[in-house]
């Protein structure tokens, strides 16, 4: 057990390209506000071509897209593990007393790492994930391409930037609750894509929405500390954060209610 900690720890924190790792704006891969600008731009207009393109077009069919969908899929689950245990040993394997910088950044801190690192490939996986729209779109499953779809997938990239950007305190605990729930997530895809729908989507829907939930709970702890306490690095990418959090939740609820509340029926009354 000893050896399987420290050898993850060596691949995953003490690696000398992770340990040294340092966010340069406008050097390192994808950080500039022109790079967010250009992939995102570039996503909202290939959603809305393909998508109306695709009326016209035949269906890929399921024999070409469950296979590119499953691998898909099982590329970004264990991608998202691979990043949830290194952010998770990146913060644990760090002397104690810094343990709360997973929460609070010191309002100098530099951006370099191996939390730095992660945010950086959790970043770039987000532009993967952009592939979750393509496939829809292919198999003409219009009604999965909803607002909250598009929405979410084009503002978490600008979320992320802003979290290496500003060094915005609490991304290291925003970076292990998302790639828990997306590994619960792709994992959910990719078994559908193979074939065997699980029973429980429903608790992947309440998954995400206790991460919401949580989200605030670790904001107020911050915004306590940086208002009353030393005070805590990227404020303004935290209202940016909490604001993009309370939309999704808001739209998870609808999700939920539309997907899983039971209506009920209004009551016959008999007139005899
Ligand atoms: C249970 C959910 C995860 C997904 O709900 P859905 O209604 O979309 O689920 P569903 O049962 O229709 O999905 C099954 C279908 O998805 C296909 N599928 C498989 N892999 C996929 C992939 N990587 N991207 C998109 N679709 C995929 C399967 O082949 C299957 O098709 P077939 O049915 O033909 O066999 C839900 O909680 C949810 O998130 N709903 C919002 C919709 C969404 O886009 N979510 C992801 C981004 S939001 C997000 O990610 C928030 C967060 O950060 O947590």
């Amino acid at each position: 057990m000893a050896s399987v900690y420290s050898t993850l720890t060596y691949w995953l924190v003490s690696h000398p390209k992770i340990a040294n790792f340092t966010w340069t704006e406008g050097e390192t891969l994808g950080s500039t506000f022109f790079f967010v600008f250009f992939v995102v731009s570039l996503y909202l207009s290939a959603t809305f071509i393909l998508r109306y393109a695709m009326v016209s077009l035949p269906s890929l069919g399921p024999r070409i897209l469950k296979p590119i969908t499953a691998v898909h899929s099982l590329i970004l689950c264990l991608l998202s593990l691979i990043m949830a245990v290194g952010c998770t040993l990146s913060i644990t394997s760090a002397p104690t007393t810094r343990l709360f910088h997973a929460i609070c950044f010191p309002v100098d801190v530099k951006p370099k790492g191996p939390v730095f690192f992660w945010a950086q490939v959790f970043y770039l996986s987000k532009i993967l994930e952009f592939g979750d729209t393509i496939l829809i779109i292919l198999s003409k499953s219009f009604q999965r391409l909803s607002f909250l779809h598009v929405y979410h997938h084009a503002t978490v990239l600008i979320m992320c930037f802003i979290w290496l950007r500003t060094r915005q305190s609490m991304f290291p605990v925003g970076i292990v609750t998302n790639s828990t729930v997306h590994v619960i997530m792709y994992g959910y895809y990719f078994m559908c894509a193979v074939g065997c729908k699980p029973r429980w989507k429903r608790l992947v829907t309440d998954f995400q929405v206790v991460q919401f939930v949580f989200g605030f709970g670790i904001l107020a702890l911050m915004f306590s500390e940086h208002y009353f306490g030393s005070g805590c690095s990227g404020i303004w990418g935290s209202y940016f954060t909490g604001v993009f959090n309370a939309s999704l939740l808001a739209l998870f609820f609808n999700f939920r209610s539309k997907n899983y509340v039971k209506k009920t029926k209004p009551e016959v009354i008999k007139l005899s």
